[in-house]
């Protein structure tokens, strides 16, 4: 049970529940709101910050190791940017992003973690639900090499999915719910993208994985499939036959999960839902995650607690607010 106060518990709470108006966290959901808005800089310059959150947490995980209890999310990512699997301006944005938001009690990988909550949350109509815990331990150094890049063969990037847990279904189904927002960037991945993406308002070169680049949703795998719209996006499309990833990936197994992830948007969602918080649940075996964070129907505010004196002596005074759940979750 749930004894207030809890530090690690109030602040994550905190962030994930006070989203506007009085006392509110909310710089996490302005940033991404709307869906394809860009926190770093310029708008013309095709990226959005709510899909970069996503590949980030995806970077951190990805080099985790289950059999050694290593690695996974610990913000080690913060150590490896200037890795060659480490491309493109998504992880020094985000991780600057959250760095004013560390302390004592909340780590740059409990951030990581919920910034994946956040964003799918802002990007889906209606609001998609991923379980949060917290606890995770930030790394002091970098840890293992292993993010599968565009140009990885199937075997080894299945091989790099094993190793953190994930097995071929699982780690199709986790890229194609990934692959549901952003873009791939001719600026980072010119391998992939080729020049002609780039236009006065794209000056990134950004190429939609699928037609609803905003919304977390089951068209990248409808298109893919169906081979309309973006036909499953650059890693399926490009021209430059090494880097499509994505189509081999999705081809290992015949199409046949993807085919299951196409049935409903609800099945999409659900099985979404479950691959994220698998992922965020992948943490070093030296940490202990906390319970899922739900939201408190009645938590103090801002509590204070005095002793002042006035002409009829010494009093103690409690003052602050209580946050009252206007629905019961
Ligand atoms: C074989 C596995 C994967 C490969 C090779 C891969 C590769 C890539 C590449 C090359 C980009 C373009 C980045 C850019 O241009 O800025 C990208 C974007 C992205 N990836 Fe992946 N990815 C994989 C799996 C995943 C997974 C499992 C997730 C999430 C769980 C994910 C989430 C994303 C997101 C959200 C973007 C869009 C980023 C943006 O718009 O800034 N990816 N991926």
């Amino acid at each position: 049970t749930y004894v207030w106060p809890n530090h690690l518990y109030d602040e994550l709470e905190h962030l994930l529940v006070d989203q506007e108006g009085f006392n509110n966290g909310a710089d996490f959901k302005r940033a991404i709101t709307p869906c394809t808005y860009y926190v770093n800089g310029n708008q013309t310059l095709g990226r959005m910050t709510a899909a970069q959150w996503l590949r980030t947490a995806f970077h951190d995980f990805a080099t985790a190791d289950v059999a050694a209890g290593t690695g996974g999310m610990d913000a080690s990512i913060g150590w490896e940017t200037d890795r060659p699997e480490n491309v493109g301006s998504a992880f020094n944005d985000s991780l600057s992003f959250f760095a004013p938001f560390v302390n004592q009690h909340v780590s740059m990988a409990d951030l990581i973690a919920l910034s994946v909550v956040i964003s799918v949350g802002v990007c889906s109509s209606p609001n998609i639900h991923i379980p949060l815990r917290g606890g995770r331990v930030d790394a002091s150094e970098g840890g293992t090499f292993g993010v599968p890049e565009p140009e990885t063969d199937i075997q080894t990037t299945l091989n790099q999915f094993a190793q953190a847990g994930f097995n071929q279904q699982d780690a199709i189904g986790l890229t194609a719910c990934g692959h549901t927002l952003g873009n791939v960037h001719h600026a980072g991945f010119p391998q992939v993208v080729g020049p002609e993406a780039v236009t006065p308002n794209n000056t990134g070169g950004g190429v939609h994985f699928d037609s609803t680049v905003d919304v977390f949703d089951v068209l990248v795998v409808n298109e893919y499939l169906a081979g309309n719209g973006q036909r499953g996006g650059p890693l399926v499309t490009s021209d430059n036959v090494t880097v499509r990833s994505d189509l081999r990936l999705y081809t290992s197994d015949n199409n046949i999960t993807m085919e299951g992830l196409s049935d409903s948007q609800e099945h999409f969602v659900s099985e979404c839902v479950s691959l994220f918080a698998r992922m965020l649940d992948t943490v070093p075996n030296s940490t202990t995650l906390s319970d899922v964070i739900i939201p408190l129907e009645l938590k103090p505010v801002n509590i204070t607690l005095d002793f002042v004196e006035d002409e009829t002596g010494f009093h103690t005074v409690f003052a602050g607010y209580i946050r009252v759940s206007a629905h019961r979750c």
